[in-house]
């Protein structure tokens, strides 16, 4: 209330204050009219004309001169400053604008939480283009300064829904310039919908490594080459994998020729019996002792190629080229099975040791081992041999805890795993690769047998060819032969002398004749017996070779 009359009586000040001010100037205006009227004598209306005149002249004169000052201190010459002017009426304001933005992909990424809200996809560094025949869509991009491909591999799943796609339809992979660099593939369509024709020799060729499967777009998939890693195959019954197997096997035969030694067993005749003619040894048992056989001889090569190797070394001569062995064993999860009887616990211990060494040290030299297995389960293949594949390929299997065992019990801990339970098993076949790093959706190559068999029958002319040109049969390799077609490791100079065609009735005499023909020393079997063990005569003709 106080404060209103106070405000009230403030504003009736001012116009008192006003009011005696315009009075004053209007007496000085008078006063000045008058003056000028008395000393030029002209009437009243001329001298308020000549007055105003004046007044506007001075303002003018006021006016030129403090804009040529102004110019003069700004040191421009009066074209530019107008065109300056001219420019500054005319030009739009100046904003700071970055690069634009891939819209689809930022949003994806942001949404997908790979990116921050206030990061983005540059358009100028990323190409979107389409798959042939309306497979898909591929985009090649690079993630902002400070992300790699491996931020958005980790959300692979989220960033397919970004996409409206799932995450079987997506896969992400390092580019090749950088880590911040993403080839990443989103099908239009389930993969392997449709199914890809299998290469051609020419294809298999020209290939970089030995394929073995199709790629959700189509392009063959292999190993780099046979030192790179053994391989473990597992998934449930008629999931395919002795299809992928197989040709593996063949695209290994059109790669190598006559130089690949190849070793097979399976439980009994089966899909690789295809290749029993070509093959070095092939086995068609159940049986522990078969694999381990087989194991032990391919130890026994191992150890001779250590010791060329260290021999080599020694005498400052390059390491020697050793041939490719390539060793498929199927159903393994057979031979590692134990009656729990004491002398099978110790058969089982000395297996597992012997085929994970074979795994783990045959890279080195030239011996490649691929196992399969329809028990991904924790017990059937025991985890020391299981542990030494750094290749896995998991078929279809239903559950988490097989996947675990067939691609590795910290498989889903690696970069972008896919679960193979999400596979449609319907599509025989189609299996998770995982190379030690990261996962791959693929699909076996499926070779018609006609193929197959064109294959072997070439390795086989080629290899005959080679034979007839090179010398016929020693006793050795006769003794190597009648060994390995009765399937027995050990045989006593009794029974080999006689199959060699030694007729000498004397132990002694016939024991001399035979070490002479064979040119090795006889050894003792397990129950005392004199006569020859396989590996060692296998050693001795490779010794010669
Ligand atoms: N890539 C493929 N394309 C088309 N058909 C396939 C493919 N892979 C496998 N199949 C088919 O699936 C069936 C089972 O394949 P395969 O015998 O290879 O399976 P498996 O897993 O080895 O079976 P098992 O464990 O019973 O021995 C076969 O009829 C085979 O022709």
């Amino acid at each position: 209330m106080g404060k209103k009359k106070r405000r009230h009586d403030d504003r009736e000040e001012d116009v008192y204050g006003h009011t005696a001010g315009a009075i004053g100037g209007l007496a000085m205006v008078m006063g000045v009219l008058f003056a000028i009227k008395d000393k030029t004598g002209l009437s009243w209306p001329a001298t308020v004309i000549l007055t105003v005149a004046v007044l506007v002249a001075l303002g003018y004169a006021a006016w030129w001169v403090k804009s040529r000052v102004q110019r003069m201190w700004a040191r421009t010459p009066p074209e530019a400053s107008f065109s300056t002017a001219l420019a500054t009426q005319e030009a739009p304001p100046v904003e700071e604008e970055g690069p634009a933005r891939d819209e689809e992909l930022t949003k994806a990424l942001v949404a997908s939480r790979v990116i921050g809200k206030d990061e983005f996809v540059r358009a100028d560094e990323s190409v979107v283009t389409p798959l042939p025949h309306g497979l898909g869509t591929r985009y090649e991009f690079k993630v902002p300064a400070g992300r790699t491909y491996k931020d958005v591999a980790a959300k692979t799943e989220a960033v397919a829904g970004a996409l409206d796609a799932t995450r079987m339809r997506t896969q992400v992979e390092r580019g090749e310039l950088s880590a911040r660099d993403v080839e990443m593939t989103v099908l239009a369509q389930p993969p392997f919908t449709a199914p890809f024709a299998p290469p051609t020799r020419e294809m298999i060729l020209a290939h970089d490594g030995i394929p073995f499967a199709h790629s959700m777009t189509g392009e063959l998939v292999g190993m780099d080459d046979f030192t790179k890693g053994a391989i473990f195959v597992a998934g449930m019954t008629q999931t395919g994998k002795s299809t992928l197997t197989v040709a593996l096997l063949t695209c290994a035969y059109i790669a190598y020729g006559t130089e690949l030694d190849v070793y097979l067993i399976e439980g009994k005749p089966g899909a690789l019996t295809r290749f029993e003619k070509v093959a070095v040894r092939y086995e068609a048992s159940s049986k522990a002792t078969a694999f381990d056989s087989m194991v032990r001889e391919l130890l026994q090569i191992q150890q001779e190629r250590y010791e060329m190797d260290m021999q080599a070394m020694r005498e400052r001569k390059s390491t020697p080229r050793h041939r490719q062995i390539l060793f498929i064993a199927d159903e393994v999860a057979d031979y590692y099975v134990s009656d729990g009887s004491a002398e099978a616990k110790k058969q089982k211990a000395r297996l597992v040791k012997n085929s994970s060494e074979l795994v783990r040290k045959g890279l080195e030299c030239g011996i490649t081992v691929v196992m399969m297995t329809q028990r991904p389960s924790d017990k059937a293949v025991p985890v020391e041999v299981r542990d030494q594949f750094k290749k896995r390929i998991c078929l279809y299997v239903s559950g988490k805890g097989g996947a675990e065992v067939a691609l590795g019990s910290d498989y889903f801990k690696t970069e972008s795993p896919i679960h193979p339970a999400l596979m449609d098993a319907s599509i025989q076949g189609q299996g998770v690769y995982f190379d030690g790093v990261s996962s791959k959706l693929v699909r076996g190559i499926r070779f018609e047998n006609d193929f197959i068999w064109q294959v072997v029958d070439d390795v086989a002319a080629r290899r005959e060819k080679h034979i007839e040109a090179a010398a016929p049969d020693t006793p050795l390799r006769q003794a190597i032969n009648i060994m390995r077609a009765r399937r027995v490791d050990f045989m006593p100079t009794a029974e080999l002398a006689p199959a060699l065609g030694i007729t000498e009735t004397d132990r002694t005499e016939r024991g001399k004749l035979l070490a002479k023909l064979l040119g090795v020393p006889a050894g003792k079997g397990a129950k005392g017996a004199r006569g020859y063990r396989l590996t060692d005569l296998t050693a001795a003709e490779r010794s010669r070779s």
